[in-house]
Protein backbone atom coordinates (compact mmCIF):
# COMPACT_ATOMS: atom_id res chain seq x y z
CA UNK A 1 0.00 0.00 0.00
CA UNK A 2 1.43 3.29 -0.55
CA UNK A 3 1.48 6.25 1.65
CA UNK A 4 -1.00 9.33 0.90
CA UNK A 5 2.48 11.28 0.46
CA UNK A 6 3.56 8.58 -1.71
CA UNK A 7 0.48 8.95 -3.37
CA UNK A 8 0.86 12.40 -4.09
CA UNK A 9 4.17 12.47 -5.39
CA UNK A 10 2.96 9.81 -7.63
CA UNK A 11 0.33 11.75 -8.91
CA UNK A 12 2.43 15.04 -9.41
CA UNK A 13 4.70 12.38 -11.46
CA UNK A 14 2.00 11.56 -13.24
CA UNK A 15 1.38 14.93 -13.87
CA UNK A 16 4.70 15.76 -15.37
CA UNK A 17 4.62 13.70 -17.75
CA UNK A 18 1.62 14.51 -19.16
CA UNK A 19 3.18 17.53 -19.41
CA UNK A 20 5.82 16.62 -21.82
CA UNK A 21 3.43 14.78 -23.88
CA UNK A 22 4.49 11.14 -22.42
CA UNK A 23 6.79 10.82 -25.61
CA UNK A 24 8.42 7.81 -26.01
CA UNK A 25 11.81 9.11 -24.87
CA UNK A 26 10.57 9.60 -21.20
CA UNK A 27 11.61 6.76 -19.29
CA UNK A 28 10.83 7.46 -16.12
CA UNK A 29 9.59 10.36 -14.06
CA UNK A 30 9.54 10.36 -10.36
CA UNK A 31 9.18 12.81 -7.59
CA UNK A 32 11.54 12.96 -4.49
CA UNK A 33 10.35 13.79 -0.91
CA UNK A 34 11.27 17.36 -1.47
CA UNK A 35 9.44 18.24 -4.48
CA UNK A 36 12.08 17.68 -6.95
CA UNK A 37 11.15 16.25 -10.47
CA UNK A 38 13.95 13.60 -11.47
CA UNK A 39 13.15 12.71 -15.30
CA UNK A 40 15.66 10.01 -17.34
CA UNK A 41 15.61 11.10 -20.67
CA UNK A 42 16.44 8.83 -23.49
CA UNK A 43 19.31 10.38 -26.07
CA UNK A 44 21.01 9.34 -29.35
CA UNK A 45 24.48 9.60 -28.07
CA UNK A 46 25.18 10.36 -31.35
CA UNK A 47 23.35 13.94 -31.56
CA UNK A 48 24.38 15.57 -28.59
CA UNK A 49 23.12 18.55 -29.35
CA UNK A 50 19.81 17.34 -29.75
CA UNK A 51 19.99 16.03 -26.51
CA UNK A 52 20.87 18.78 -24.95
CA UNK A 53 17.90 20.45 -26.46
CA UNK A 54 15.58 17.72 -24.98
CA UNK A 55 17.05 18.05 -21.39
CA UNK A 56 16.57 22.09 -21.42
CA UNK A 57 13.27 22.16 -23.10
CA UNK A 58 11.80 18.90 -20.41
CA UNK A 59 13.39 20.68 -17.38
CA UNK A 60 11.90 24.05 -18.54
CA UNK A 61 8.17 22.35 -18.87
CA UNK A 62 8.36 20.17 -15.95
CA UNK A 63 9.35 23.02 -14.06
CA UNK A 64 6.26 24.69 -14.68
CA UNK A 65 4.13 22.04 -13.21
CA UNK A 66 2.43 23.24 -9.79
CA UNK A 67 4.04 21.61 -6.97
CA UNK A 68 7.16 20.51 -8.61
CA UNK A 69 10.25 21.96 -6.49
CA UNK A 70 13.43 21.92 -8.57
CA UNK A 71 14.17 19.57 -11.70
CA UNK A 72 16.82 16.90 -12.45
CA UNK A 73 17.00 14.85 -15.55
CA UNK A 74 19.56 11.99 -16.65
CA UNK A 75 19.68 11.52 -19.97
CA UNK A 76 20.44 7.80 -20.95
CA UNK A 77 21.26 6.15 -24.12
CA UNK A 78 19.55 2.84 -25.14
CA UNK A 79 22.09 0.00 -24.78
CA UNK A 80 23.25 -1.10 -28.10
CA UNK A 81 23.03 2.45 -29.56
CA UNK A 82 26.36 2.90 -31.48
CA UNK A 83 29.08 5.20 -29.42
CA UNK A 84 29.80 8.39 -31.62
CA UNK A 85 33.47 9.32 -32.91
CA UNK A 86 34.55 11.65 -30.58
CA UNK A 87 34.29 15.06 -31.23
CA UNK A 88 37.16 17.02 -32.38
CA UNK A 89 37.25 19.66 -29.57
CA UNK A 90 39.25 22.93 -29.13
CA UNK A 91 42.23 22.47 -27.47
CA UNK A 92 42.11 24.43 -23.99
CA UNK A 93 44.82 25.23 -22.31
CA UNK A 94 43.93 24.60 -18.49
CA UNK A 95 46.44 25.38 -16.07
CA UNK A 96 46.25 25.05 -12.20
CA UNK A 97 42.67 26.82 -10.60
CA UNK A 98 44.03 29.76 -9.11
CA UNK A 99 41.29 30.71 -6.55
CA UNK A 100 41.24 33.08 -3.63
CA UNK A 101 43.23 32.16 -1.18
CA UNK A 102 40.64 29.46 0.77
CA UNK A 103 43.35 27.27 2.06
CA UNK A 104 42.47 26.83 6.30
CA UNK A 105 44.76 28.30 8.65
CA UNK A 106 47.14 25.52 9.11
CA UNK A 107 46.89 25.77 13.00
CA UNK A 108 43.60 25.32 12.72
CA UNK A 109 44.01 22.37 10.16
CA UNK A 110 46.62 21.03 12.84
CA UNK A 111 44.27 21.29 15.73
CA UNK A 112 41.73 18.89 13.93
CA UNK A 113 44.27 16.55 13.29
CA UNK A 114 47.85 17.41 12.09
CA UNK A 115 48.74 19.79 9.49
CA UNK A 116 48.16 19.01 5.79
CA UNK A 117 49.72 21.96 4.78
CA UNK A 118 53.15 22.37 3.30
CA UNK A 119 55.85 22.81 5.54
CA UNK A 120 58.67 25.19 4.80
CA UNK A 121 58.69 29.11 5.48
CA UNK A 122 55.01 30.37 6.38
CA UNK A 123 54.20 32.84 3.55
CA UNK A 124 51.54 35.59 4.66
CA UNK A 125 48.63 36.00 2.38
CA UNK A 126 46.20 38.67 3.09
CA UNK A 127 42.49 37.21 3.02
CA UNK A 128 41.10 37.86 -0.02
CA UNK A 129 44.17 37.59 -2.14
CA UNK A 130 44.56 35.56 -5.01
CA UNK A 131 47.11 32.71 -4.87
CA UNK A 132 47.34 32.83 -8.18
CA UNK A 133 49.38 37.11 -7.96
CA UNK A 134 51.18 35.17 -5.21
CA UNK A 135 52.05 32.29 -7.64
CA UNK A 136 52.78 34.91 -10.47
CA UNK A 137 55.20 36.53 -8.69
CA UNK A 138 56.90 33.04 -7.71
CA UNK A 139 57.25 32.15 -11.46
CA UNK A 140 54.76 29.89 -12.15
CA UNK A 141 52.52 30.64 -15.31
CA UNK A 142 50.26 33.96 -15.87
CA UNK A 143 47.98 32.22 -18.43
CA UNK A 144 44.53 32.87 -17.18
CA UNK A 145 42.44 29.50 -16.87
CA UNK A 146 39.78 29.58 -19.56
CA UNK A 147 37.79 27.27 -17.73
CA UNK A 148 35.59 29.79 -14.71
CA UNK A 149 36.11 28.29 -11.39
CA UNK A 150 32.89 26.93 -9.57
CA UNK A 151 31.92 29.16 -6.96
CA UNK A 152 32.01 27.20 -3.20
CA UNK A 153 34.54 24.88 -4.39
CA UNK A 154 38.01 25.93 -3.85
CA UNK A 155 39.73 22.81 -5.58
CA UNK A 156 39.02 20.22 -7.69
CA UNK A 157 40.96 16.86 -7.46
CA UNK A 158 39.88 14.27 -10.26
CA UNK A 159 41.23 10.40 -9.17
CA UNK A 160 41.57 8.59 -12.26
CA UNK A 161 42.94 4.94 -13.69
CA UNK A 162 43.36 4.05 -17.22
CA UNK A 163 41.96 0.55 -16.75
CA UNK A 164 38.33 -0.53 -14.75
CA UNK A 165 38.56 -2.16 -11.71
CA UNK A 166 41.94 -1.55 -10.40
CA UNK A 167 40.72 0.39 -6.95
CA UNK A 168 40.41 3.93 -8.25
CA UNK A 169 36.86 4.32 -6.62
CA UNK A 170 38.20 2.62 -3.22
CA UNK A 171 41.52 5.60 -3.18
CA UNK A 172 38.68 8.59 -3.89
CA UNK A 173 36.39 7.38 -1.26
CA UNK A 174 39.31 6.63 1.23
CA UNK A 175 41.55 9.26 0.55
CA UNK A 176 38.34 12.25 0.67
CA UNK A 177 37.23 10.34 4.36
CA UNK A 178 41.21 10.82 5.11
CA UNK A 179 41.14 14.60 4.50
CA UNK A 180 38.10 15.16 5.90
CA UNK A 181 39.43 13.40 9.16
CA UNK A 182 42.00 15.49 9.27
CA UNK A 183 39.67 18.84 9.10
CA UNK A 184 39.41 19.87 5.68
CA UNK A 185 36.16 20.61 4.09
CA UNK A 186 35.54 17.56 1.33
CA UNK A 187 33.30 16.93 -1.32
CA UNK A 188 33.14 13.56 -3.13
CA UNK A 189 31.64 13.56 -6.48
CA UNK A 190 30.95 10.20 -7.86
CA UNK A 191 31.36 10.58 -12.02
CA UNK A 192 31.74 7.12 -12.60
CA UNK A 193 28.63 7.17 -14.65
CA UNK A 194 28.70 3.56 -16.21
CA UNK A 195 28.99 1.88 -12.39
CA UNK A 196 28.99 4.31 -9.86
CA UNK A 197 29.77 2.57 -6.58
CA UNK A 198 30.33 5.07 -4.18
CA UNK A 199 27.12 4.99 -2.61
CA UNK A 200 27.47 1.50 -1.44
CA UNK A 201 30.92 2.43 -0.03
CA UNK A 202 29.60 4.58 2.12
CA UNK A 203 26.61 2.72 2.97
CA UNK A 204 24.07 5.49 1.14
CA UNK A 205 22.60 3.26 -1.16
CA UNK A 206 19.18 4.52 -0.57
CA UNK A 207 19.87 7.98 0.02
CA UNK A 208 18.13 10.94 -2.08
CA UNK A 209 19.98 14.07 -1.97
CA UNK A 210 17.09 16.92 -0.92
CA UNK A 211 16.28 20.02 -2.33
CA UNK A 212 17.97 23.63 -0.84
CA UNK A 213 15.98 26.43 -1.00
CA UNK A 214 17.42 27.54 -3.48
CA UNK A 215 16.40 24.75 -5.56
CA UNK A 216 19.87 23.52 -6.18
CA UNK A 217 20.69 19.80 -5.01
CA UNK A 218 21.88 19.11 -1.48
CA UNK A 219 24.58 16.74 -1.46
CA UNK A 220 24.69 13.58 0.63
CA UNK A 221 26.26 13.61 4.19
CA UNK A 222 28.32 10.66 4.92
CA UNK A 223 31.56 9.58 6.70
CA UNK A 224 31.89 13.90 6.95
CA UNK A 225 31.80 14.27 3.52
CA UNK A 226 29.33 15.83 0.78
CA UNK A 227 28.59 13.42 -1.52
CA UNK A 228 26.63 13.10 -5.29
CA UNK A 229 26.48 10.28 -7.23
CA UNK A 230 24.54 9.11 -10.54
CA UNK A 231 23.40 6.26 -8.61
CA UNK A 232 21.73 8.25 -6.09
CA UNK A 233 19.35 9.60 -8.70
CA UNK A 234 18.82 6.57 -10.90
CA UNK A 235 18.05 3.14 -10.73
CA UNK A 236 21.17 0.99 -10.20
CA UNK A 237 19.48 -1.60 -12.95
CA UNK A 238 18.53 0.82 -15.42
CA UNK A 239 20.52 0.72 -18.65
CA UNK A 240 23.48 3.66 -19.13
CA UNK A 241 25.22 3.28 -21.66
CA UNK A 242 26.71 7.37 -21.37
CA UNK A 243 29.02 8.84 -23.42
CA UNK A 244 31.72 11.65 -23.79
CA UNK A 245 29.04 14.57 -24.40
CA UNK A 246 26.47 12.85 -22.41
CA UNK A 247 27.97 12.05 -19.44
CA UNK A 248 29.53 15.21 -19.22
CA UNK A 249 26.02 16.74 -19.05
CA UNK A 250 25.32 14.76 -16.03
CA UNK A 251 28.62 15.54 -14.40
CA UNK A 252 28.20 19.45 -14.93
CA UNK A 253 24.53 19.56 -13.21
CA UNK A 254 25.80 17.74 -9.88
CA UNK A 255 29.02 20.11 -10.31
CA UNK A 256 26.77 23.17 -11.05
CA UNK A 257 23.54 22.40 -9.98
CA UNK A 258 24.61 21.47 -5.91
CA UNK A 259 25.25 23.41 -3.25
CA UNK A 260 28.83 21.93 -2.39
CA UNK A 261 30.01 25.44 -0.24
CA UNK A 262 29.17 28.91 -0.58
CA UNK A 263 31.87 31.44 -1.61
CA UNK A 264 32.43 32.33 1.94
CA UNK A 265 32.37 28.97 2.98
CA UNK A 266 33.85 26.58 0.29
CA UNK A 267 34.77 23.22 0.03
CA UNK A 268 38.41 23.08 0.38
CA UNK A 269 38.31 20.02 -1.83
CA UNK A 270 35.79 18.32 -4.24
CA UNK A 271 37.40 14.59 -5.29
CA UNK A 272 36.08 13.59 -8.32
CA UNK A 273 36.14 9.81 -8.92
CA UNK A 274 36.24 9.46 -12.55
CA UNK A 275 35.12 6.79 -14.97
CA UNK A 276 37.64 4.45 -15.92
CA UNK A 277 39.43 4.74 -18.79
CA UNK A 278 41.31 7.41 -21.19
CA UNK A 279 38.82 8.28 -23.60
CA UNK A 280 36.29 10.88 -24.46
CA UNK A 281 34.19 11.03 -21.56
CA UNK A 282 37.44 11.29 -19.39
CA UNK A 283 38.62 13.73 -22.06
CA UNK A 284 36.01 16.17 -22.00
CA UNK A 285 35.78 15.90 -17.96
CA UNK A 286 39.75 16.88 -18.39
CA UNK A 287 39.05 19.49 -20.74
CA UNK A 288 35.29 21.28 -19.47
CA UNK A 289 35.84 20.98 -15.77
CA UNK A 290 38.15 23.35 -13.44
CA UNK A 291 40.61 20.70 -12.43
CA UNK A 292 43.15 21.64 -10.09
CA UNK A 293 44.93 18.07 -10.65
CA UNK A 294 44.69 14.67 -11.21
CA UNK A 295 46.05 11.87 -9.30
CA UNK A 296 46.68 8.28 -10.93
CA UNK A 297 45.53 4.85 -9.52
CA UNK A 298 47.02 1.66 -10.79
CA UNK A 299 48.26 -1.71 -9.72
CA UNK A 300 51.50 -2.95 -10.24
CA UNK A 301 50.62 -5.22 -13.15
CA UNK A 302 52.59 -4.88 -16.36
CA UNK A 303 49.09 -4.29 -18.30
CA UNK A 304 47.94 -1.66 -16.32
CA UNK A 305 51.40 0.71 -16.16
CA UNK A 306 51.01 0.40 -19.87
CA UNK A 307 47.51 2.25 -19.66
CA UNK A 308 48.79 4.88 -16.75
CA UNK A 309 51.16 5.92 -19.71
CA UNK A 310 48.05 6.89 -21.86
CA UNK A 311 46.27 8.42 -18.63
CA UNK A 312 49.08 10.60 -18.02
CA UNK A 313 49.59 11.88 -21.54
CA UNK A 314 45.94 12.63 -21.70
CA UNK A 315 46.61 14.34 -19.12
CA UNK A 316 49.35 16.54 -20.29
CA UNK A 317 47.54 17.20 -23.69
CA UNK A 318 44.90 18.85 -21.62
CA UNK A 319 47.35 20.48 -19.16
CA UNK A 320 46.34 19.19 -16.31
CA UNK A 321 48.72 18.67 -13.80
CA UNK A 322 49.16 15.10 -12.29
CA UNK A 323 50.55 15.20 -8.82
CA UNK A 324 51.29 11.52 -8.93
CA UNK A 325 50.78 7.85 -9.18
CA UNK A 326 48.91 5.76 -6.33
CA UNK A 327 49.80 1.90 -6.78
CA UNK A 328 47.20 -0.25 -4.82
CA UNK A 329 46.92 -3.69 -4.14
CA UNK A 330 50.45 -3.65 -4.19
CA UNK A 331 51.26 -6.75 -1.87
CA UNK A 332 49.78 -8.86 0.25
CA UNK A 333 50.90 -9.59 3.82
CA UNK A 334 50.95 -13.13 5.62
CA UNK A 335 50.10 -13.49 9.13
CA UNK A 336 53.76 -14.01 9.69
CA UNK A 337 54.87 -10.64 8.12
CA UNK A 338 55.55 -11.69 4.53
CA UNK A 339 55.17 -9.68 2.16
CA UNK A 340 53.91 -11.40 -1.83
CA UNK A 341 53.85 -9.24 -4.74
CA UNK A 342 50.67 -11.12 -6.37
CA UNK A 343 50.65 -8.25 -8.99
CA UNK A 344 54.19 -8.33 -9.97
CA UNK A 345 56.60 -5.91 -7.35
CA UNK A 346 58.21 -2.37 -8.31
CA UNK A 347 55.66 -1.87 -10.88
CA UNK A 348 54.37 1.87 -9.47
CA UNK A 349 57.83 3.35 -8.52
CA UNK A 350 59.19 2.20 -12.31
CA UNK A 351 56.66 4.05 -13.76
CA UNK A 352 56.57 6.98 -11.76
CA UNK A 353 60.31 7.20 -12.50
CA UNK A 354 59.48 7.19 -16.31
CA UNK A 355 56.86 9.49 -15.83
CA UNK A 356 58.86 11.41 -14.21
CA UNK A 357 56.10 11.76 -11.37
CA UNK A 358 55.88 10.94 -7.48
CA UNK A 359 54.66 8.02 -6.27
CA UNK A 360 52.35 8.70 -4.01
CA UNK A 361 51.47 6.01 -1.47
CA UNK A 362 52.01 2.03 -2.29
CA UNK A 363 48.57 0.87 -0.50
CA UNK A 364 48.50 -3.04 0.37
CA UNK A 365 45.63 -5.65 -0.42
CA UNK A 366 44.67 -5.62 2.70
CA UNK A 367 41.21 -7.02 4.35
CA UNK A 368 39.81 -4.28 5.82
CA UNK A 369 39.86 -2.21 3.15
CA UNK A 370 37.92 -4.47 1.10
CA UNK A 371 35.60 -5.38 3.91
CA UNK A 372 35.36 -1.57 4.43
CA UNK A 373 34.15 -0.54 0.87
CA UNK A 374 31.43 -3.73 1.06
CA UNK A 375 29.82 -2.47 4.57
CA UNK A 376 29.89 1.11 3.44
CA UNK A 377 32.35 2.12 6.28
CA UNK A 378 35.83 3.43 4.75
CA UNK A 379 38.66 1.85 6.01
CA UNK A 380 40.28 5.11 6.52
CA UNK A 381 38.07 6.08 9.57
CA UNK A 382 38.66 2.18 11.32
CA UNK A 383 41.92 3.19 12.69
CA UNK A 384 45.04 0.49 12.28
CA UNK A 385 47.26 0.55 9.66
CA UNK A 386 44.49 1.57 6.66
CA UNK A 387 43.72 4.31 8.31
CA UNK A 388 47.81 5.60 8.69
CA UNK A 389 47.77 4.81 5.40
CA UNK A 390 45.17 6.75 3.94
CA UNK A 391 46.52 9.64 6.74
CA UNK A 392 49.60 9.89 4.81
CA UNK A 393 48.51 9.66 1.64
CA UNK A 394 45.86 12.85 2.59
CA UNK A 395 48.84 14.59 3.82
CA UNK A 396 51.15 13.75 0.25
CA UNK A 397 48.11 15.11 -1.78
CA UNK A 398 47.49 18.43 0.03
CA UNK A 399 51.20 18.88 -0.15
CA UNK A 400 51.21 18.61 -3.42
CA UNK A 401 48.04 21.07 -4.37
CA UNK A 402 49.89 23.20 -1.63
CA UNK A 403 53.04 23.19 -4.31
CA UNK A 404 51.11 23.56 -7.39
CA UNK A 405 49.63 26.65 -6.05
CA UNK A 406 52.41 28.63 -5.10
CA UNK A 407 55.85 27.67 -6.01
CA UNK A 408 58.20 27.10 -4.03
CA UNK A 409 55.60 24.83 -1.76
CA UNK A 410 54.58 27.66 1.33
CA UNK A 411 52.21 27.32 4.21
CA UNK A 412 49.93 29.29 3.61
CA UNK A 413 48.37 31.49 6.30
CA UNK A 414 45.85 34.36 6.69
CA UNK A 415 45.90 37.81 8.13
CA UNK A 416 44.15 38.05 11.19
N1 LIG B 1 43.96 -2.09 -1.36
C1 LIG B 1 42.92 -2.91 -1.42
N2 LIG B 1 42.84 -3.98 -0.59
C2 LIG B 1 41.79 -4.83 -0.65
N3 LIG B 1 40.78 -4.72 -1.52
C3 LIG B 1 40.81 -3.68 -2.40
C4 LIG B 1 41.86 -2.73 -2.39
N4 LIG B 1 41.59 -1.80 -3.35
C5 LIG B 1 40.42 -2.18 -3.92
N5 LIG B 1 39.96 -3.29 -3.36
C6 LIG B 1 38.72 -4.03 -3.72
O1 LIG B 1 38.77 -4.26 -5.13
C7 LIG B 1 37.48 -4.12 -5.70
C8 LIG B 1 37.53 -3.06 -6.83
O2 LIG B 1 37.83 -1.82 -6.28
P1 LIG B 1 37.17 -0.47 -6.81
O3 LIG B 1 35.70 -0.61 -6.96
O4 LIG B 1 37.69 0.61 -5.96
O5 LIG B 1 37.82 -0.41 -8.25
P2 LIG B 1 37.55 0.67 -9.41
O6 LIG B 1 38.83 0.82 -10.12
O7 LIG B 1 36.92 1.88 -8.87
O8 LIG B 1 36.52 -0.14 -10.26
P3 LIG B 1 35.58 0.39 -11.45
O9 LIG B 1 36.42 0.40 -12.64
O10 LIG B 1 34.51 -0.65 -11.49
O11 LIG B 1 35.07 1.74 -11.06
C9 LIG B 1 36.56 -3.73 -4.56
O12 LIG B 1 35.93 -4.89 -4.09
C10 LIG B 1 37.49 -3.19 -3.49
O13 LIG B 1 37.00 -3.37 -2.17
Amino acid sequence: MFGSKEKSRKKLADQVREALGSPDWLESVTVDESGRAILVLLADPADPAAAEARRIESEGRAELVAGVQAVTSILTAQAGQAAPAVPAKTKINLIPQRTPAQVRPADGAAKKGGSLHASGVPRRVSKGARLSDEAMLQGAPSQASEIPPIPGIARILVVASAKGGVGKSTIAVNLAAAMAKAGMKVGLLDADVYGPSIPTMLGMQDAQPKTAASKKLLPVEAHGLKTLSIGYLSDPDAPMIWRGPIVMSAISQMLNDAEWGTPDDPLDILIIDTPPGTGDAQLALAQRVPVTAALIVTTPQEVALADVRRGAAMFAKTAVPVLGIVETMSWFEDPSGERHYLMGEGGGTAMAIKLGLPLMAEVPMLQAIREGGDAGTPAALGGGEPERIFRALARTVAIGLDALETKPAPQIVFED
